[in-house]
This record gives structure tokens, C-alpha cells and sequence, in this order.
């Protein structure tokens, strides 16, 4: 299963309900932290026995280490990879089992050919100390809270702690943070990925209502969103926190799904976690072939992920022989190869997740939760939906049809 945090998603809040698990964000981290209340239920320092402090204490986050029950009291990793590292007072750093190795991305000694199956390719980022990113500071024990009683006379306020910043936050302010790293595919593992794009022509090709629309796709439970055109991937990466894949599309006919190493570069450049590009077995505008574009690819961004849309179960052999992270089933009856079937081609998709030795993204003409949920249940490692969510349009001619028929 992923990682996750307690507390509220925005999902969860616009349902009214506090016990949702938070999301990561895009870079695979997620910050939890521990604070409580100034005043007589919550923590003084002069009672640290009490149930919050050794709860905090013993179990430092969900399991993440914990102490030996008898004997030593050792404190050990259990859920982490290993014991917590100190980055500052109020800042420690843990990595889940599955952890970035180091600044390339790479296993040493991992070799940078095809990959076999199971074999993981790193994404983090360096991760930043939230403490200080967003000018927030620990707790101040002198600070109150607008409106409410002052807790009995404690510690005087911290030299430089301002007041006046912002409701409630300081004596809620986090007094330990823990960053915990994830990579991209487990955070699509099981999942919903959401398709947000508008074609030339149409009245909401905008990068900020595309933005808007992926963060209300976002709101819904989507775990990452698929974006088109390097305008909308800057736009949406200023603000969303989930993994996005991005991609160009150059013309409508033939190898057009970012056709070209240039252009997977410049998607790249967006900082999207991964790149979405034709997988198919047909000739390229620059031509280079499947294998080479990859390649080049790792060369320039060897953090990205690569995403093949393919169109048949062969083009999936070639693409995974090639090095693809993912494989797609984007282009099933749009590359020459299969027809068109109105709904999903359940029978090329099994055919391609037969064959794939990597995780397999089903995608194209799913137009119903039911759909969605039996691409996982077949064995998709992740599910795509565009139209269906995300173009009204072709929505409302749906409904419009229906009723019209009557
Ligand atoms: C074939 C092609 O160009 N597919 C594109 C790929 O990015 C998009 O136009 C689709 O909307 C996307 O694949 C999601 O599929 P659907 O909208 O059917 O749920």
C-alpha cells in the first residue's frame, strides 16, 4: 500500500470528514507532524508522562521506529528504513522502506541499460525543510491563539517570535516533522490518474482553467494528472502537489504524442515527474527510433520516468525491450493497428498486460467508474481517465444524444 498521513484531504474536508489520509506531494514526501495544545489538557513540560508525550515519544510517527519492549529499550526502525536523522531542532528526516540512494537517482552499481522486471528506478527530490520554507517557525509556548483564554502563566515567548502571524498557528505549530519519501509508482499503485486536456479550437484551452480543472480533478481523489502542452504543465506544476504526466501533442495523425526527443526534453523541463511519449512501432519525425528517443531522454533527465503509449501488445514488447518505465495503452485503436472500439479494447489490454514486465497504465475510451475499476481488477497498475471527467463537450453530447432519442 502507499504512504500517507493522517489528517484531512481537501476531499475529505468537502465531504465534512476529518479522518482522510493525506496526500503526498509530487516529490514523493509527505510531512506529518505532532503538536498539541498549550493549557491544561495538553502538553507540559512537567508532565511527560502523559498519554500524548509517550505516544510521541514511543511510536515517534505511526510506527515509524519504535522501543524495544523489554530488555535494552532500544530504540529501532520498524515501518523506516532507518533510525530518523536530525536536520534541525525541530526537524528530523525518515525514509520509508524504499528509499532515493543518492543524488543520481541510481542503485550503485545499477547498470543503465534496459531494466529488468521489478527493477525500480528512483524519483525524489532533494526535500525541503518545511519549517523554514514556508516562514513558519515551532511553537512559541508564549504565543495564544485569537480569542481564546491564555493558558496559566509559561514559558515567556521566543526572542523574534511574532505574533501577529496568522490565526491559530502558533500553538499549533508543528513541534517535530518527519519527511518521508515515496516513489512515483507506488504512489500510482491501484489509483486514479485524471487526463486534463483541451484540443485547438475549444472554448477552455487555457492553461488556468486546465489548471483548475486538475486541481478540482485533484480535490476528487486523483492521484496524478495528465497534462497536455508545455503551457499547462508550467501552469499546473506551480500548483499541484501530485505527480503529473506530461506531455505535447505535435499535429493529430500519426506519431504526434510527443513525437520527438526535443520535445520529451522540453516536457521534461516542466519538472514533470513523468514523460508520456508514442510508443508505437512507427517511423519518427526526427528519426530516431523508440529505443534511442529513451535513451536520450535518460541522458538529459535521468529523473523522469518514462511513460509508452502504445497501440498494441507488440509495440508493448518493443517499448519495455526499450527501456519504458510504464506502459500505456493510450494509442489502442488510434495507431493503424487495432480498430476502434467504442469503449475500452479489453482484448488488446489483456493481451498487453499479459505480455508487460512493467507496471501497465490502461488508459483510453474508459468511460465509467465500472470500467475504471476493471482495468485495476484485470491488472493495471493505474488507471487513466480523460474525457469522460474532463471534457464536457463530448460529456454533454452523451446526455444530449440520450435525450434526444427519446
Ligand atoms: C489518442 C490520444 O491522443 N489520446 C490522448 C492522450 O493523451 C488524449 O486525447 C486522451 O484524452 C487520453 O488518452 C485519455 O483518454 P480518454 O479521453 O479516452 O479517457
Amino acid at each position: 500500500g502507499g504512504l500517507s498521513a493522517c489528517g484531512a484531504t481537501p476531499a475529505d474536508q468537502a465531504k465534512g470528514s476529518s479522518s482522510g489520509a493525506a496526500q503526498p506531494k509530487a516529490d514523493g514526501t509527505i510531512t506529518a507532524a505532532i503538536s498539541y495544545e498549550l493549557g491544561t489538557n495538553g502538553f507540559d513540560p512537567m508532565t511527560t508522562s502523559a498519554a500524548l508525550c509517550l505516544a510521541a515519544n514511543w511510536h515517534t510517527m505511526e510506527g515509524l521506529t519504535e522501543i524495544l519492549p523489554t530488555g535494552t529499550r532500544e530504540v529501532y526502525p520498524a515501518v523506516a528504513k532507518e533510525l530518523p536523522k536530525k536536520v534541525d531542532d525541530t526537524t528530523y528526516e525518515a525514509a520509508s522502506v524504499r528509499r532515493c540512494p543518492g543524488p543520481r537517482h541510481r542503485r550503485p552499481g545499477h547498470p543503465a541499460g534496459p531494466r529488468a522486471r521489478g527493477d525500480r528506478r528512483w524519483l525524489c527530490r532533494p526535500v525541503q525543510p518545511l519549517v523554514a520554507a514556508d516562514g513558519g517557525h515551532p511553537a512559541c509556548p508564549g504565543d495564544r491563539r485569537p480569542g481564546r483564554r491564555r493558558a496559566a502563566p509559561g514559558p515567556a515567548r521566543r526572542p523574534g517570535c511574532d505574533p501577529g502571524r496568522g490565526p491559530g498557528r502558533h500553538d499549533h505549530e508543528p513541534q517535530v516533522e518527519m519527511r518521508i519519501t515515496m516513489d512515483v509508482l507506488d504512489q500510482l499503485k491501484g489509483r486514479l490518474v485524471v487526463s486534463c486536456q483541451a484540443y485547438p479550437g475549444e472554448p477552455m484551452l487555457d492553461p488556468r482553467t486546465m489548471t483548475q480543472v486538475a486541481q478540482a480533478a485533484v480535490v476528487g481523489g486523483a492521484a496524478a494528472i495528465r497534462g497536455k502542452g508545455l503551457e499547462d504543465l508550467r501552469a499546473m506544476r506551480a500548483v499541484l502537489q501530485v505527480p503529473i504526466i506530461g506531455l505535447v501533442k505535435e499535429g493529430a495523425t500519426g506519431v504526434y504524442i510527443t513525437p520527438t526527443l526535443a520535445s520529451c526534453r522540453q516536457v521534461a523541463d516542466q519538472g514533470c515527474e513523468v514523460v508520456a511519449l508514442d510508443g508505437t512501432r512507427r517511423p519518427r519525425p526526427d528519426g530516431l527510433s523508440f529505443a534511442e528517443t529513451v535513451a536520450g531522454l535518460r541522458q538529459s533527465h535521468p529523473e523522469v520516468l518514462v511513460m509508452s503509449d502504445c497501440g498494441s501488445a507488440d509495440d508493448a514488447l518493443m517499448a519495455q525491450q526499450a527501456g519504458a518505465d510504464l506502459i500505456g495503452t493510450t494509442l489502442v485503436g488510434y495507431s493503424g493497428e487495432r480498430e476502434k472500439t467504442p469503449g475500452p479494447d479489453w482484448e488488446e489490454i489483456d493481451r498487453i498486460l499479459a505480455v508487460a514486465e512493467r507496471p501497465v497504465v490502461v488508459e483510453g475510451r474508459i468511460h465509467s467508474p465500472a470500467d475504471a475499476a476493471e482495468a485495476i481488477r484485470r491488472g493495471a497498475h493505474c488507471v487513466v481517465v480523460g474525457t469522460a471527467i474532463t471534457h464536457p463537450s463530448t460529456i454533454t453530447g452523451w446526455f444530449a444524444q440520450a435525450v434526444e432519442q427519446v
